[in-house]
Order: C-alpha cells, then sequence, then structure tokens
C-alpha cells in the first residue's frame, strides 16, 4: 500500500464531526428561515460569570454559530464576585422574557454559586442545555425532552457511522452530569449495552477492551491506547485538553489518535470532532425551544 491509499484510508476512518456540523447547522438555519417567516425570531441567552479565558473562547464560538444560523443572541457578561441572587435574578428575567427562547450559563461557575440551584431556576423549556432536573428526568425516562448538546452531537455522529446501533456494547468512560450519565443514557435508548466506568471502577482497561463503542470523557490526555481497545472499535473522543508537545499548545483527546486508527473502525479526531456537534446541537436546541414555545412543535413532554 503506498503512502497516499495509506493516507485516504486513514480518513475514512476520520468521523469528520466539522463537516457533520456544518450539515446540522445548515438544516438548523433553513428552518429557522421558516421560523421568522412565521414573525419568530430565535434568541440564545448566554450567561458568563467572571473571566475564565477557556469559557470566554467557548461563549464567542457559540454567538458565531448562532449569527451564522439566524439565531439572535444576547450576552451577559458578570463578575466573579457576582452573588447568587444577582444571578438568579437575571436567569428570573431571562424565563420571563418572550423574545429570549433559550438560556444558557456557561459553566464552570466561580466557586461558591451553587450550580444546581442556578440550573434549576431555568424554565426547563428554555434549558438548551438540558440540565434542569425536569429534562433530566425525561431524558431517563425516554422522553423527548431538550437533551444536553455533547452527549447529542456524540449521538448524531455514531449515527453517521452505523444507523442502528442495536446490541451493540457501549463502554463509556468518566459520569459526569454533562457527558458521561446522559450519554449513557442516550446509547440506552438506541438499544446498546451500556457500561458506565469511572475512576473507581476496577480494572478499566479491560472495560474498554470489552467496546465496541468507546466513548471517552474523563479529561486525561491520550490515556486510551491501542491495546485497551477490541479490533474495529468506534471511538468517540469528548475529552479536550491542552498540553505542551514540542514546545507548542496543542488540542489532544482522552484517545491517541495516532495509536489507535489502525485498530480502530472509526474515530472522532480532537479538533473537529465533538466540540464543532456540541454548539451544532445547542443551536438545534435553541430552534426546538423556540419552535415549542410558539406551539410549532409537538414535544409533549417539554412543559413550561
Ligand atoms: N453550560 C455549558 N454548556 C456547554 O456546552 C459547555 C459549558 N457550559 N462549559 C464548557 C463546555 C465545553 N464546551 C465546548 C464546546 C465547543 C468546543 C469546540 O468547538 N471545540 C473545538 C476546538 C476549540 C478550541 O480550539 O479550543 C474542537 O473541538 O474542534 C469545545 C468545548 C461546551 N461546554
Amino acid at each position: 500500500m503506498n503512502s497516499q491509499t495509506q493516507a485516504i484510508l486513514a480518513t475514512d476512518k476520520r468521523i469528520d464531526g466539522k463537516a457533520i456540523s456544518a450539515q446540522v447547522l445548515s438544516e438548523v438555519a433553513e428552518q429557522v428561515g421558516q421560523l421568522q417567516a412565521q414573525g419568530v425570531h430565535p434568541c440564545l441567552a448566554v450567561v458568563l460569570v467572571g473571566d475564565d479565558p477557556a469559557s470566554q473562547v467557548y461563549v464567542k464560538n457559540k454567538l458565531l454559530r448562532a449569527a451564522e444560523v439566524g439565531i439572535l443572541s444576547v450576552e451577559h457578561y458578570l463578575p466573579a464576585q457576582t452573588s447568587a441572587e444577582t444571578l438568579l435574578s437575571l436567569i428570573e428575567t431571562l424565563n420571563e422574557d418572550a423574545k429570549v427562547h433559550g438560556i444558557l450559563v456557561q459553566l464552570p461557575l466561580p466557586q461558591g454559586i451553587d450550580e444546581i440551584q442556578v440550573l434549576e431556576a431555568i424554565k426547563p423549556i428554555k434549558d438548551v442545555d438540558g440540565f434542569h432536573s425536569s429534562n433530566v428526568g425525561g431524558l431517563s425516562q425516554g422522553r423527548s425532552v431538550l437533551q444536553p448538546c455533547t452527549p447529542s452531537g456524540c449521538m448524531r455522529l455514531l449515527n453517521q457511522v452505523r444507523a442502528d446501533l442495536s446490541g451493540m456494547h457501549a463502554v463509556v468512560v468518566g459520569r459526569s452530569n454533562i457527558v458521561g450519565k446522559p450519554m449513557a443514557a442516550l446509547l440506552l435508548q438506541a438499544n446498546c449495552t451500556v457500561t458506565l466506568v469511572h475512576s473507581k471502577s476496577r480494572d478499566i482497561k479491560s472495560l474498554c477492551q470489552m467496546a465496541d463503542i468507546l466513548v471517552a470523557a474523563v479529561g486525561r490526555p491520550e490515556m486510551i491506547k491501542q491495546d485497551w481497545l477490541k479490533p474495529g472499535a468506534i471511538v468517540i473522543d469528548v475529552g479536550i485538553n491542552r498540553v505542551e508537545k514540542e514546545g507548542r499548545s496543542r488540542l489532544v483527546g482522552d484517545v491517541d489518535y495516532a495509536d489507535v486508527l489502525d485498530k480502530v473502525e472509526a474515530i472522532t479526531p480532537v479538533p473537529g470532532g465533538v466540540g464543532p456537534m456540541t454548539i451544532a446541537m445547542l443551536m438545534s436546541n435553541t430552534l426546538a425551544a423556540a419552535q415549542k414555545q410558539h406551539k410549532l412543535l409537538s414535544i409533549s413532554a417539554i412543559d413550561g
């Protein structure tokens, strides 16, 4: 095999999150256009507390994507010392503002603010992150509710490789409320056998070796190597780790991409995999929230 063929084969295995997110965004843009024609202008409110530089970059990217698909946005930047009362009263104002369809409070919040209390204050129908207990519970019951963006983006990427995931063994590494737990719920809904692995699990490596689908969401740079995988596994890498390599700052995932590439059927790169999908699903959720608030979408289970 010459190196060019090898390169093409290698690219074939790469699940192109950038391209797939562009597809999602163009579908969203089209539907936003239809809503606008009916006089509804979908609008996302983004709240950022404090001055974490990574959060500022993420928020900026979200606002750029919103503008591209025709979703309006309002930004609220609050200082790190903001009290819980001030933040809660802003959320109340946004809840009551009929022009605002989606509310996103960027995480993590500064220390001293109770994250759960803040997320619970957002009206479930405007909860485009899917973090309110009503949406978390609805997801676990298999109802059609607003779903967390990163896991739903991962499902979209998986469905690009296989339309039907029934009976596959999915191993999710990491049990966060934002990724691991909702990811397990979505995979279960797609009829996978699901193993949720975490820091207290015994023999993590051999659990990973059982995976037809491996979802890595632990935040440990390049932890997963070739010998952790079953041949032909499908790998979704949620990790975004900034590391110093050859004197430069680079982003790497939780999976050692170069090491595992030969062994997998398909794998998401970092960057250009799950990250762009997360933002695309946020736009899709904002559209769905606007449709629902104007009774143009019959998601029976999302209520005010
Ligand atoms: N309430 C809330 N909702 C979130 O969805 C949320 C959050 N808080 N806090 C932080 C995390 C992280 N997150 C990312 C979104 C896009 C990329 C992304 O687009 N990444 C690019 C690279 C970006 C870069 O170069 O840094 C990529 O992977 O290709 C990454 C990370 C959303 N989050």
